[in-house]
């Protein structure tokens, strides 16, 4: 029986996080306290080896990750896409309204993504559909599936994946 040319690469280093503030809300009337967490990243990437016994080199990959988390790191992280946040500019500020109360951030502290709650999952498929921008690497290395995963700590985390098609 042949065996399958396809390999898969694991990346979770230690440095791939990034420190937020979040809240993650449940319902229109419910939502957690403000808190961090070290959101940890991995990624796997099904790629086809070639004749020289590897898919692309690992180490370009770990870079593009590394840059992209760094983006969202010491930032409190809104939902802009919540359908339970309504999210203003009050000069220096962001004046968010939940359920009838206020809160007001600094901007300059303040990352508004484009996620419906900030969540492993979203959190994931927001890094990966970031990934995917660079269709270069994707088309180039004989990229299969990836990946991405997110954790708000040990034992939890949420995931996002994409495949190619015969569109792709
Ligand atoms: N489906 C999801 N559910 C929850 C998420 C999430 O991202 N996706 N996130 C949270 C909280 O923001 C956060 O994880 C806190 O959860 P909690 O389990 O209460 O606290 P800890 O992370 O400290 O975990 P312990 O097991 O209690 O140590 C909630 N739900």
């Amino acid at each position: 029986m042949p065996i399958d040319t396809l390999t898969t690469i694991e990346i979770t280093k230690e440095d791939l996080k990034f420190s937020a503030a979040h809240f993650t809300i449940f319902s229109a009337t419910e939502r957690e306290r403000l808190h961090g967490h070290n959101f940890k990243v991995s990624l796997d990437i099904t790629a086809e080896v070639g004749d020289n016994g590897m898919c692309f080199s690992y180490v370009e990959i770990k870079q593009r990750l590394r840059a992209l988390v760094a983006q969202y790191d010491e930032y409190l992280v809104l939902p802009a896409n919540s359908p339970y946040l309504t999210i203003s500019e009050e000069g220096d500020n962001y004046r968010v309204e939940f359920n009838g109360e206020v809160m007001r951030f600094i901007k300059a502290d303040t990352l508004l993504l484009p996620i419906r709650n900030s969540t492993v999952e979203e959190f994931a498929r927001l890094l990966l559909e970031r990934l995917l921008e660079d269709s270069d690497f994707i088309q180039g290395n004989g990229v299969r599936s990836l990946i991405m995963k997110v954790s708000s700590g040990p034992g939890q985390s949420g995931s996002a994946t994409w495949r190619q098609t015969m569109g792709d």
